[in-house]
Order: C-alpha cells, then sequence, then structure tokens
C-alpha cells in the first residue's frame, strides 16, 4: 500500500524536492496515518490538479461537440473564470464562425474514423482579432460497444514558436526571392506580410524614395486600403509629413503612437481620420552609400507603441527591404549597362535590329514610314590624336547631346560605335523631305562649334539615309542602305548629308562589302595609279607628277580615290595600299628615267593613318632601295591638318625623311590651321595652294589676295609654291603675274596614264608646250 501511495504521491507531484531517500521513505510511510477522506483526496483529485494547472487545453467534449469537462486554461482564454461556464457549450458558440467550424470539421472526422489525431496544428482566431496556433492530439472516445461517445483532446498554445518559424521562413522566402532576382514588388510584399504574420492587428508597407530623393512612392501594402495608399504616394519628404516622410528626412525611426495627436500627422489628421489605423511606426533604410532608399512602415489599430520585439522586427524588415532595393537597383544598373553607352548614356547598338525589326512590323500596320540615319563624324581620329582620349571621349559626349537636341528626343538615338551614331526615325519625320530636313539640322548643330576649357574646334560629319519602305523591306537592309548613303556622302567630300537613292541596283556601294573587295583587290593587282603633270609655269617643263590611285573595280568599274580613299583610311587599309603606290610611283619614275626620259619628281600623296605608322621610314628606304629611284626625286605629299594633329612628332618624322633626301610637299595648303610659326619649323621643299583659292581667282578678290599671299609666304621662305586645279588661261596669267613657278591643273593635262605621261616627257619642249606660248 505504501508503495502503491507512493507511486500516486509521485505522480502527482508530491515528491517534493530537497530531501534524501530515507527521509522521503519516512515521510510517504507517515501517510498511512491519513484520514480516509485525504486519502480519498489524494488518490482521486491529483487529475484534476495536474489538469487544472497545465498551461495546455485538457477537454473532453460529447458526440455533437458539447464540452462535457474542460480545464482551467480553456475557461480562461476563452474569456470565463470558471471550466463549469464552457459546459455544454459547442466551439461554434465559443469561438468565430470560421474557427469553430474548423475545429467541428477536425473532430468529426476523428470521429467518424475512430482514429486519434496527434500532433496536428489548429489555427485560431480570438474574438480580440489575436491570433492563435495550436499543436491538438484528440481521441475518440469509445463505449462499450466500440461506438463513438465523444472526443477526449489535448491542445497545447504554439503561437510564439508557430510565429518564430514563420519568421524565419518567411525571411528565408524574401531571401530566396532576392537571389532568384524575383520582382521588387514581389520581394517587399513578401516581407510585408512576414512581418504581418509576427503582430496582431498591425498592417505594414513599404514606401520608395524618388530619384530626386525628394518624394515618397508607395511600393508595396498589400493590407492597406488602397484609397490610403494613394493619398501616401508622392507625398514629399520633411519634417512634418506623417511618421514615413519625416523617417526619411530625419534619417531615423519615427514610432508615432497616436496618429490622432501627434504634431507630425497634424496636416493629415482629417484625411486619415476614415481609416482604422491609430498608430505608424516608421524604419527607414539606407544603401551603402547611406543614401535614404525607402522607409518600412507598421500601422497597428490600437493607439500605442510598438514592443521592444516589434521594434526590432521593424528594423530587421527595414534591412532587409534595403537588400532587396539595392539588388533591383544593381539588377537596373547592370541591365542599363548591358544596353547602353557609358560615355553618352544613349542605347547601344545591342538588341538594335530587334528594335528596328520591331519598328517596321509596326509601320507595316500603321502604314507610317520608319528610317534609319547614319551618323559618322569624320576623321574623329584626328580629334583623339590631336587633343588626347580624354577630349575625344568629350566630344564624342556633346555630339550625342547636339543629336537629342535637335529632335528634342522623340527619335530613338543609339551610338553605334566609336564615332557611329544611329537614329531611328519614325513618323511623318520619316518622310524623306522631313528627313532631309532633320540631317541640315542635325549637321548644323553637330559642326558648331566645340570649346573645351581652352580649346574652340569644330568635328564635321557624313549623315546617311535610308527609309522603310521605300528604300528596304527589312532592319537589315534599311540599316545597310542607310550605311551606303552615308558613306556616298563621305566619298563626294565628307561634311555633307545623303538620302539614299536606289538607282544602280546591284552595284550600289556597301561599305563592308567594299571594304572586302579592297582587301582582295590590292591583293590581286586590280589598284593603278594615274600621273597629273606638274609644269614650270615660266619654262613650260614638266617638272613633276602627282601619282593618284585608282582601283579598276570588277563589278563597278574604275573607282575615284574619294570612292575608295576615305574607307581605306578608316580600315587602316590605307597602309598597305600607299605601301603599293609609294612603290609603284617609285618604279615607274625610275623606269622613265631608265628610258632616257627628262627626270623629274613623283609626287605621293601620305594620308595621317600612314604617317602615324611607324614603318613608314623603313617602307620608303627599302622602296627607294628597291627601284633605284633617287631620293630627291620623290615628293612626300601631306596635307596641312596631318602636320597639326602632332607637329612634334611631324618634325622629327620629316627631318628623318628631309635627312634622307627626299621632297616633301604641304597639300591642299590654305585650308587647314598651321600657323606660320609651325610652318616655319616644318622641313618643307613646297607648298601646293588648295584648289579652292584658284577656282574662283577670276572673280574672287579675297581668294586673290589668299593665292598671291601665299605665293609671296612660300618664296620668303624659300620653297617652291604649286598652284594645283589651274583650269583657265586666266588662272594662268594670274599666277604668272605673282610669279608662281609650278602649276598643275586640267588646263595642262589631267591625271593620264603612265604610258601617255612618258610619251609627253619624251616629246620636244614646244609641242608639248602651246599653252605656255
Ligand atoms: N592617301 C592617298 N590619297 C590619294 C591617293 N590618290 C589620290 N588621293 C587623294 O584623293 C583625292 C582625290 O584625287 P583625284 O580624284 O585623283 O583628284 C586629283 C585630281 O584629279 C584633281 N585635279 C587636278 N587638277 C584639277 C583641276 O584642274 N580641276 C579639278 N576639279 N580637279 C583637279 O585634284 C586631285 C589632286 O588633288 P591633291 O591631292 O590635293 O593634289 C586627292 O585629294 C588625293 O590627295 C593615294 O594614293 N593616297
Amino acid at each position: 500500500m505504501a508503495q502503491e501511495n507512493s507511486l500516486t504521491a509521485a505522480q502527482a507531484g508530491l515528491l517534493t524536492s530537497g530531501k534524501t531517500l530515507a527521509e522521503e521513505l519516512e515521510r510517504i510511510n507517515q501517510l498511512d496515518h491519513l484520514s480516509k477522506d485525504d486519502q480519498l483526496h489524494l488518490s482521486g483529485d491529483w487529475v484534476q490538479t495536474l489538469v487544472n494547472h497545465v498551461s495546455d487545453y485538457v477537454y473532453v467534449k460529447d458526440r455533437r461537440h458539447r464540452f462535457v469537462a474542460a480545464n482551467h486554461q480553456v475557461a480562461f482564454d476563452l474569456g470565463f473564470h470558471e471550466p463549469t461556464q464552457v459546459i455544454g457549450k459547442t466551439d461554434i458558440e465559443l469561438h468565430l464562425p470560421d474557427t469553430g467550424s474548423k475545429f467541428a470539421a477536425a473532430e468529426v472526422a476523428i470521429m467518424a474514423s475512430k482514429e486519434a489525431s496527434i500532433d496536428y496544428e489548429e489555427k485560431l482566431i480570438l474574438a480580440n482579432g489575436k491570433r492563435r496556433w495550436l499543436s491538438s492530439s484528440k481521441f475518440p472516445v469509445l463505449n462499450d460497444q466500440n461506438e463513438v461517445v465523444g472526443i477526449v483532446g489535448i491542445s497545447r498554445d504554439i503561437t510564439e514558436r508557430k510565429k518564430s518559424d514563420l519568421l524565419q521562413q518567411g525571411q528565408n522566402k524574401v531571401l530566396q526571392e532576392i537571389a532568384n532576382a524575383k520582382p521588387l514588388q514581389d520581394v517587399l510584399e513578401t516581407l510585408v506580410l512576414t512581418i504581418e504574420s509576427q503582430m496582431d492587428g498591425v498592417v505594414g508597407s513599404v514606401m520608395l524614395v524618388t530619384e530626386n530623393g525628394k518624394n515618397l512612392q508607395a511600393a508595396v501594402a498589400p493590407n492597406l486600403p488602397s484609397e490610403y495608399v494613394d493619398l501616401c504616394d508622392g507625398l514629399p519628404v520633411g519634417p512634418k509629413v506623417g511618421s514615413c516622410g519625416t523617417a526619411v528626412y530625419r534619417r531615423e525611426s519615427v514610432f508615432v503612437e497616436n496618429i490622432h495627436e501627434d504634431e507630425l500627422w497634424e496636416d493629415f489628421r482629417e484625411a486619415v481620420s476614415r481609416f482604422e489605423m491609430r498608430s505608424c511606426w516608421s524604419v527607414p533604410f539606407f544603401g551603402k552609400d547611406t543614401q535614404v532608399l525607402g522607409t518600412f512602415g507598421l500601422y497597428s489599430n490600437e493607439v500605442r507603441s510598438p514592443t521592444e520585439h516589434e521594434k526590432k522586427l521593424a528594423v530587421e524588415a527595414a534591412r532587409l527591404a534595403s537588400i532587396a532595393v539595392e539588388r533591383e537597383r544593381a539588377e537596373k544598373e547592370i541591365r542599363f549597362l548591358a544596353s547602353h553607352d557609358v560615355l553618352t548614356g544613349l542605347p547601344n547598338r545591342h538588341d538594335f535590329k530587334a528594335k528596328l525589326a520591331e519598328k517596321i512590323e509596326c509601320s507595316r500596320k500603321t502604314g507610317d514610314p520608319v528610317a534609319v540615319l547614319f551618323v559618322d563624324l569624320d576623321n574623329f581620329k584626328f580629334v583623339n590624336d590631336s587633343f588626347g582620349h580624354a577630349i575625344g571621349d568629350r566630344v564624342l559626349t556633346i555630339v550625342a547631346e547636339r543629336i537629342l537636341s535637335v529632335h528634342d528626343r522623340r527619335h530613338q538615338s543609339i551610338r553605334f560605335g566609336g564615332d557611329e551614331f544611329v537614329l531611328i526615325v519614325e513618323g511623318k519625320d520619316a518622310d524623306k523631305p522631313a528627313l532631309i530636313d532633320l540631317m541640315a539640322r542635325l549637321k548644323n548643330e553637330i559642326t558648331k562649334t566645340i570649346r573645351i576649357g581652352d580649346l574652340s574646334f569644330h568635328v564635321t560629319c557624313s549623315i546617311g539615309a535610308a527609309c522603310h519602305p521605300l528604300d528596304a523591306e527589312n532592319a537589315e537592309q534599311l540599316l545597310k542602305n542607310a550605311d551606303k548613303a552615308m558613306f556616298e556622302a563621305k566619298s563626294q567630300g565628307r561634311d555633307g548629308y545623303k538620302v539614299f537613292e536606289n538607282t544602280r541596283p546591284g552595284t550600289s556601294v556597301n561599305r563592308l562589302t567594299l571594304l572586302e573587295d579592297m582587301r582582295s583587290g590590292i591583293a590581286k593587282g586590280e589598284f593603278h595609279l594615274k600621273y597629273q603633270p606638274q609644269y614650270d609655269l615660266f619654262t613650260g617643263r614638266i617638272v613633276g607628277a602627282e601619282a593618284l590611285a585608282r582601283w579598276q573595280h570588277p563589278v563597278l568599274g574604275e573607282l575615284m580615290p574619294e570612292q575608295f580613299i576615305p574607307l581605306a583610311e578608316d580600315s587602316g587599309l590605307i597602309v598597305p595600299l600607299g605601301r603599293w603606290v609609294l612603290f609603284e610611283a617609285c618604279r615607274q619614275n625610275r623606269e622613265w628615267q631608265r628610258e632616257g626620259l627628262v627626270p623629274i619628281t613623283i609626287g605621293v600623296n601620305v594620308s595621317a593613318r600612314q604617317f602615324r605608322d611607324v614603318g613608314l621610314i623603313t617602307d620608303v628606304r627599302e622602296t627607294l632601295g628597291r627601284t633605284g629611284l633617287a631620293a630627291n626625286y620623290l615628293e612626300l605629299e601631306v596635307t596641312e591638318s596631318l602636320l597639326m594633329q602632332n607637329a612634334d612628332q611631324a618634325v622629327r618624322l620629316m627631318d628623318d625623311f628631309r635627312k634622307i633626301g627626299l621632297k616633301l610637299a604641304i597639300d591642299d595648303f590654305g585650308t587647314g590651321f598651321s600657323s606660320l610659326i609651325a610652318l616655319k619649323s616644318f622641313p618643307l621643299t613646297r607648298l601646293k595652294i588648295d584648289q579652292s583659292f584658284i577656282r574662283d581667282l577670276e572673280t574672287d578678290e579675297n581668294d586673290r589676295s589668299i593665292a598671291r599671299a601665299i605665293i609671296s609666304l612660300g618664296r620668303e621662305l624659300g620653297l617652291n609654291v604649286v598652284a594645283e586645279g589651274v583650269e583657265t588661261a586666266k588662272q594662268q596669267a594670274f599666277l604668272a603675274s605673282c610669279k608662281c613657278e609650278t602649276v598643275q591643273g586640267f588646263h595642262f593635262g589631267r591625271p593620264m596614264s603612265a604610258e601617255k605621261l612618258g610619251k609627253l616627257l619624251g616629246m620636244s619642249l614646244t609641242t608639248i608646250n602651246a599653252r605656255f606660248g
């Protein structure tokens, strides 16, 4: 008995601590002396005692779900004082309808199956709106006939654990969504819902700060009334703009306990009076650069401050919001960088064809034309070489800005490559007359003076346009044709514009094809030289000839330098082509000499790209060596602008050429910007007056003055002066009156074959010099 009693007592939790085993046994032995009544109490009520003191809910319900027995915890949490107050009632009567029905449904299933349900989760919302999660185990109670008479159950409140799980899951979900690059809205919504799951009667929102830092924009507020969200959207940031606007302004958390009384809400009190929220707590969040990105707001329907736990949650939420926003911005930045040119900020050629194809598709439906404009800066390398890449970059930025200003950003402008820009023009502006007007405006704007620091200069450009459906069916063709038109504009002397003309189908010039043709054409010997004679104006003798390249294209026929030299210069092919010209001109000149003809100087044009090529001096030396031509019969013609690109280097190279004994002529003199001081330092032998001053000599007094000045300047500097482009006897007479020594032009002879010039050189002076009579 003592044994039984001791077990019963131990089970009832009466084994007291701090006693030795012997003492305990002695104490239990004494229980024998208890009264029968006490013994009854101890043996019967221990269950009741236990049940009433556990924090779990313990209950028995009959077949109709009415409480038959319940412990104190059930009664208290349902708002009663005594368990007897719940007896006879059902969950549907005791809980909100939804919660009550869910309990009943689960118990119906247990009774029907006669199977216990162990440790399953139940969620309930209490009458005060608070949420609870229970872990319940319910057992069917069977009578002797094995019929269900009710259930007995025990439920444990696992709300805290559940919230902690939900928080953990929510945080993981947010981080996963960030890692998976989910849209920002989705991530922020998960975040808000996660935080809301932790608090009763509280809803959240995320407001973002606009790019200019001056306003708030509602990002997400899934459980706030949409009218309220609309009210907040666009609010300014300021010292007294509710909780959020002020938190951003102060760059610190703002916890407003009562929005109906706090002065920060004074200006919005009336507007928010129709909504339920009573307090608002806002925690701003920051980017890595310490700039405020937005704020995490919590609204409670009670007048109160947040608990310490709630504050921590809001701060954690703000931290996650900042990660999400920063990630989104970084991604936007990456996307922007992938599709835009960093220097000018314009879209780059990425996706260009797809975009153009889309516009063409659209134009097919609407019937409106689409045009492509190809803008290419002329001699942009000159800018880079002369002023350095930093200035070159600045020029490109200025050009991009100018392009945008011309059409007021109405058309998509793309930086297509180094110094190439492409515009997609839509609607009425894509009609040909409007296109021409647009190109003229673009050209005028781009060529305006550029001022960077102390520098002041111009860049010119060549523009081509092609239009869908007139000139091309698809995006690729449209771009190609605009490029061709641009190339035509370049070929016609640069600084111009051209609309595509499909006059010679199959034979029109395509830059890329032409480039390939040129590469193979050099190897196949498709190039030849023509020679234009230069005469001594007083003796009538041929004293020199200028070698001028021609290309016998297998399909296009004979091409003039203007049709291929710019492309050769841009592509670098001018170096091998120039090497061939140099060799051929020297070889031919030496051959005339071997034939016993009067020795003359042969002039060879050298472009800027060749001049920069470190191998030029070696090429010249080798050419002279291989052909056997004496250096004083070779003259290199360089342009004024070429010399000025890098005057110091030019002087050094020219000195080297002079040391070999070469002659050096400055071509197109008068069109560039060489200063007289610079001119003095170049070891030149000859000035060639540009054709543009000769053309109008008869009518233009200014041109006459310039020509006269150049001739006298040359004389002063001890240089021979050649007037080129002489077409009339009057021009010849004027030049003679100025004592210009040498002339070249159609009036005396067009560029001709080597054979023809050889014959001229072999003729007697009287025959050939009729014009000098
Ligand atoms: N780097 C290289 N440039 C070259 C080479 N071969 C030619 N060129 C350059 O191409 C430009 C055009 O040359 P071309 O079409 O041959 O024209 C020359 C003459 O035909 C023309 N000319 C001569 N006299 C007259 C005239 O009385 N009237 C008139 N309208 N044109 C005339 O002028 C061109 C020669 O000019 P210039 O070179 O300035 O002396 C030309 O600029 C060549 O430089 C090459 O191999 N490499």
